[in-house]
């Protein structure tokens, strides 16, 4: 594969001339990473991480550690907006947040969250709503929830030219039809997961998540499909694994999903430097003489 390059050399669409910490890493053009990338590390058995971002300097940071896909999820709706569950958050709440990862990404391939209501209404629908993700966000993948029954929407939005990520097992979404946070696919239900799975990868799905799903059952999707399984809360033998930004990184201070692990206390950084600085404003001690202009 091989990225076109401007007269400088540069990749256009993956070199940010300014803005970003993106021209202070250098100007080497980068390869963007693609769905069959995804695809040759499930083939070569290298599990991938995924994290949500949902603006600039996180997009940035998660893109230098070397996160190959970035989710701009709509969990923006609790995560960023304040709403209590993800359904009240809108495309045009979300299409900003899309757009200003895309611009902060040099690597990372984005895929953007459609909302509830953005899609389920038709095929069609589905299709308009992936192309403004991709026109005004200039997301290079959309996601959206459910199982067989969207597979004609699947299907659809990957006919007009745009990669589609599935997402089964608990879907937020869905959360009053599935009667709270709960784990899908327990018993028989199993199959269902396993049908819903097949039928994405079908309909032309290039990876499927699989949220609060048996280990067990995840493990035989993971086999089943040529397409890699993303998890949370999934167990250890999905092909890669995937937490909200603000859960991973201790942001969010109340009480976690079992399926979280928090690698660092953002909260706790972020408390004690606002504290320090009301303090030094207080005491007089912040500006010092160098913050100052004469
Ligand atoms: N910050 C954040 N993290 C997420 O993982 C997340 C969001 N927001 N927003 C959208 C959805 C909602 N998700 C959630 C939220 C809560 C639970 C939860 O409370 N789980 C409990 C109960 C599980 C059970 O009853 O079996 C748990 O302990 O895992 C699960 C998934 C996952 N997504
Ligand atoms: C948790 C992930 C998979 C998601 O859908 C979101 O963040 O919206
Ligand atoms: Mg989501």
């Amino acid at each position: 594969m091989s990225a076109e390059l401007n007269s400088a050399g540069q990749n256009p669409e993956t070199t940010a001339p300014y803005g970003t910490g993106a021209a202070a890493q250098g100007d080497k053009p980068v390869q963007r990473v693609r769905v069959h990338h995804l695809r040759e590390l499930k083939e070569r058995g290298e599990p991938w991480p995924m994290l949500t971002a949902y603006d600039m300097y996180t997009a940035e940071l998660f893109d230098e550690a070397g996160i190959p896909v970035l989710l701009v999820g709509d969990s923006a709706a609790n995560n960023v907006y304040g709403y209590d569950t993800s359904l009240p958050v809108t495309v045009d709440e979300l299409i900003p947040l899309v757009r200003s990862v895309t611009r902060a990404a040099r690597r990372a391939l984005v895929v953007a969250d459609l909302p509830f209501g953005s899609y389920q209404l038709s095929p069609e629908q589905a299709v308009a709503t992936a192309v403004r993700f991709m026109k005004e966000g200039r997301a290079h993948a959309v996601k959206l929830e459910g199982g067989k029954a969207f597979a004609p929407h699947v299907q659809a939005i990957t006919t007009a030219g745009v990669p589609v990520m599935g997402h089964i097992g608990f879907t937020p979404q869905s959360e009053h039809n599935l009667g709270g946070y709960r784990v899908q696919g327990r018993g028989d239900a199993g199959d269902t997961v396993v049908a819903d799975a097949l039928a994405l990868q079908e309909a032309g799905a290039f990876a499927v998540v699989m949220e609060m799903v048996p280990a067990e059952v995840a493990k035989r999707v993971t086999h089943e499909l040529r397409v890699p399984t993303v998890g949370i809360g999934a167990g250890p033998d999905c092909d890669a694994q995937v937490l909200v930004w603000q859960d991973m990184a201790g942001l969010r201070r109340a009480k976690a999903p079992r399926f979280v692990k928090r690698y660092a206390d953002v909260a706790g950084v972020l408390l004690n430097a606002a504290e320090q600085f009301a303090a030094d404003v207080r005491g007089r001690e912040f500006p010092a003489p160098e913050h100052a202009f004469h």
